[in-house]
């Protein structure tokens, strides 16, 4: 494996990310999922993560933990986590440690991942026991104030087995597991999706009240910009498995340069403000065939296309203004 970067930059970098690449070999060949990828999710600030369905988000965080399971692999890079060192280089024992005491993380499938025929209590007794942590009654005690906090009923949830809760439970539960063993690092992955619109903003607003608590780093997976608007003080914006923009979510919001970003954030009405002015994303994602082609991925949906991104791939820059963005079209001066 490739590493290109040997030691933390100078700001305060929480997770350094660095040419990570990810294929999924399939019967219709490689897809790269992640391609590339280069990212510093900074201490102590929410990061989101934002594309749409396929565009690589979970891959890129399971990338960073190095729990990429097959069909998938990585190919190269490196993920430099501080305190801990490179994710992709660490012994085995260290990388597993690693997952849940430095970085507490719930996926998107974790709500169905909780073990059938153990109730909730004794899971996190056994995550306890995983991690050598000591004092288990205090572990037990941190996951009754989380559930509380997150509006269950601790108790009676500790109590249950995974059938007997509600998706949205589930959720919740999730969201426990990843603070219990008081990981700096937090990421979580469409970690709402399954609450209705108001319990997904108070579950939302505890996650932002435990962030600034703790000090937390944290990293939000959707693909919903209204919550990266709402919580996120940076953004990355994926697509084909590339990062096409990031930066910091204010200026991004104010100002997308990429294309993409301006037609994700021109299909939501809470963000233009007017329901007649959102107006949908038109086409549909890369597939394989696309992923094959020479060019930019978006070229096809894009309304700025020019010859050039036909051809050639174009690569992420860093404008003046602190922005990354990988297109052709955009210049210092947009
Ligand atoms: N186990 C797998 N086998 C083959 N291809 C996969 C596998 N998991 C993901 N992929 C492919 O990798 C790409 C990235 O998927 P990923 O789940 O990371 O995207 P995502 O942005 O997180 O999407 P979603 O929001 O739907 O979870 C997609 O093209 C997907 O079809």
């Amino acid at each position: 494996m490739n590493a290109r970067v040997e030691s933390i930059p100078a700001a305060k970098v929480a997770v350094a990310v660095r040419g990570l690449n990810v294929v999924y070999s399939t019967n219709a060949g490689e897809i790269p999922a992640v391609n590339n990828v280069d990212i510093d999710i900074l201490a102590g600030k929410i990061t989101g993560i934002i594309g749409e369905s396929g565009s690589g988000k979970s891959t890129l965080m399971m990338g960073v933990m190095n729990a990429i399971n097959k069909p998938g692999r990585i190919t190269s890079g490196s993920v430099l986590v501080d305190g801990v060192g490179d994710m992709l280089k660490l012994d085995k024992e260290r990388q597993r440690k690693a997952r849940g005491k430095d970085m507490g993380f719930v996926f998107q499938a974790a709500q169905n991942s909780l073990n059938p025929l153990r109730r909730i209590g004794n899971q996190v007794l056994d995550l306890g026991r995983s991690h050598n942590v000591k004092d288990l009654r205090a572990l037990i005690r941190r996951a009754k104030e989380l559930l509380t906090r997150l509006g269950l009923d601790a108790d009676r949830v500790l109590a249950s087995y995974q059938h007997e809760l509600s998706g949205g439970m589930r959720q919740r539960v999730g969201i426990m597991f990843a603070l219990v063993l008081d990981a700096r690092i937090v990421i979580l992955d469409e970690a709402t999706t399954a609450l209705d619109m108001l319990s997904q903003a108070s579950v939302l607003e505890i996650v932002r009240e435990l962030h600034e608590e703790r000090g937390l780093t944290t990293i939000l997976i959707t693909h919903d910009m209204g919550v990266v608007a709402d919580l996120a003080d940076r953004v990355a914006v994926m697509y084909g498995g590339e990062i096409v923009e990031q930066g910091s979510t204010e200026e991004l919001l104010r100002k997308p340069k990429h294309p993409y970003t301006q037609g994700l954030i021109g299909a939501i009405p809470r963000i233009t403000g007017d329901i007649d002015l959102a107006v949908p994303l038109k086409g549909s994602p890369p597939d394989v065939k696309t992923y094959m082609q020479p060019g930019c991925l978006f070229a096809g949906r894009c309304p700025l296309v020019m010859d050039k991104c036909r051809t050639e791939r174009p690569t992420s820059r860093k404008l003046a203004s602190g922005r990354d963005v990988s297109c052709f079209r955009v210049s210092d001066d947009d």
